[in-house]
């Protein structure tokens, strides 16, 4: 009973595709949910219902489904793929079990200093900011823990220049960085700064004489993410960071997509402070952490002021079960590189193979210097939002999860100099360590039908297959 109880749990709350991994095993969660007596009603979305009316016909005539496609939902659930890898990825069970040691046993203050509770809490605290460090090849004494990439990248934007805002007024970033870098440094030029934003070539990289053009006597620091949450592309960390040294610049880099999944050393390509996130590696959300480096001393004013934790950096309690999952989660990067490299790859190079042989396809961004795991590709003559509502059984997104709120076209394509029409048709796909191949056979399939189906649809469609060149027509102004 108890043990049907626990299945039944792990199947509802883990992703089915957690559950096919036979070699992971659930050890703390699944013996805390059978011992608990909670009447589990989860509701998962059911896919079938949802998409009834919105789901096309292929080609054929056919009515397309989860019910009747290749996908088999006894196998799969009834929730729609997960494929937005980028916007978060699912809590490794193997997390979520050291985690619940803290919600148990182990609740005491880490910063109690005066008894076992806080002392017990603190060593496990440490341990994970060594696993932490250790992927970056930093010193734990390095890691600051923050509630995430987006308050790191607040904490190093603001928080370097206005340390040194006497002798330094200049900062230069990229035109496709993370929203929440960008507004951090408009806020900055609200307060006097000088603000650099470089642009990217049509790949999304920057040109490193562009960079070293741009650096000023009174430039304090150089903010260049390390893999583009939108398209993938990893920018030439090494050689960044060789131009801010020799400039005697700081260097900071938002590692949010990065962490864990390329490989990173903080002293080999000079970095001196790196923004990083949890929950973008199977961690839980509202945690993340701050590399800052201490020889040479990098030095920052806090935005979080307080009892002093955390170096006097982040003050306030930390949130062990969190502190420690991430803890956990980076260690389980190190422990699984190889395959997770190896698997997301192979996945990868059979979704882009698969998708560019769709005609008046197109990858976004550098094909070489990209992390694999994080495919952008535009379906000409396509509404990327309107592919979107038809794919309604594959969790995607058109761009960031922040701005996917709002219909504007991605302004990181923009940079890259797309026009509005392929920037609107554009649409990424994430890969991550629990994707299954079937379900990327699913997605190709899935998506090859529904392309067709909505280019049949558009009158564009219609003028391309009659040889027409839309560039060569006037289109009438409204
Ligand atoms: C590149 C990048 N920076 C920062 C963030 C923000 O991270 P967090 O959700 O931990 O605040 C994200 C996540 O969306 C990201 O992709
Ligand atoms: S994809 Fe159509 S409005 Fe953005």
């Amino acid at each position: 009973m108890i043990k049907k109880l626990s299945l039944d749990v792990c199947q509802k709350y883990f992703p089915s595709q957690i559950i096919g991994r036979k070699d992971i095993k659930i050890l703390a969660a699944t013996r805390f949910f059978s011992s608990t007596s909670v009447d589990f009603k989860p509701s998962p979305t059911n896919i079938n219902n949802a998409t009834v009316n919105t789901t096309p016909t292929a080609p054929d005539g056919s009515p397309i489904s989860l019910k009747n496609a290749e996908r088999d939902d006894n196998l799969y659930g009834t929730r729609p793929i997960y494929l937005d890898m980028q916007a978060t990825t699912p809590v490794d069970p193997r997390v979520l079990d050291k985690m619940l040691q803290f919600y148990t046993g182990l609740y005491g203050n880490p910063h109690s200093s005066t008894h076992a509770y806080g002392w017990e809490t603190e060593k496990e605290v440490e341990k994970a900011r060594e696993n932490i460090a250790k992927v970056i090849g930093a010193d734990p004494k390095e890691i600051i823990f923050t509630s995430g990439a987006t308050e790191t990248n607040n904490m190093c934007i603001k928080g370097v220049p206005r340390f040194y805002k006497k002798t330094k007024k200049h900062i230069i970033t990229a035109q496709t960085e993370h929203k929440c870098v960008l507004d951090s440094a408009r806020h900055l030029q609200d307060e006097g700064f000088d603000v650099t934003y470089l642009p990217v070539n049509s790949n999304g990289l920057i040109e490193l004489d562009q960079l070293e053009k741009a650096i000023r006597k009174d430039t304090c620091l150089v903010s260049i993410m390390a893999v583009n949450n939108e398209i993938g592309v990893i920018q030439p960390l090494e050689e960044i960071g060789k131009i801010c040294r020799k400039h005697k610049v700081f260097f900071h880099t938002d590692g949010a997509q990065a962490y864990g999944k390329i490989p990173l050393d903080v002293n080999k390509y000079n970095i001196d402070l790196m923004s990083i996130s949890s929950h973008k590696i199977y961690g839980p959300k509202g945690v993340g952490a701050c590399f800052v480096r201490r020889r040479p001393r990098v030095r920052l004013e806090p935005i979080i002021n307080g009892g002093g934790q955390e170096r006097g950096l982040r003050s306030g309690t930390l949130a062990p079960a969190a502190v420690c999952g991430f803890g956990e989660a980076a260690r389980l990067t190190m422990a699984e590189s190889e395959r997770d490299k190896k698997h997301i790859e192979k996945l990868s190079n059979k979704l882009i193979n698969g998708l560019l042989s769709i005609e008046h396809t197109q990858l976004n961004g550098s094909p070489i210097h990209r992390y694999p795991g994080c495919v952008n590709i535009s379906f000409a003559y396509i509404e990327g939002e309107s592919l979107l509502m038809a794919l309604k059984d594959i969790a995607l997104s058109s761009g960031s999860a922040c701005t996917s709120a709002s219909l504007e076209p991605s302004y990181v394509l923009h940079a890259l100099g797309a026009d509005d029409a392929l920037a609107h048709s554009s649409i990424r796909f994430g890969i991550g360590r629990f994707t299954t191949e079937e379900e990327i056979d699913y997605v190709i399939s899935a998506i090859n039908h529904r392309v067709t189906f909505l280019r049949e649809l558009s009158p564009l469609w219609e003028m391309v297959k009659e040889g027409i060149d839309l560039n060569s027509i006037e289109w009438s102004g409204h």
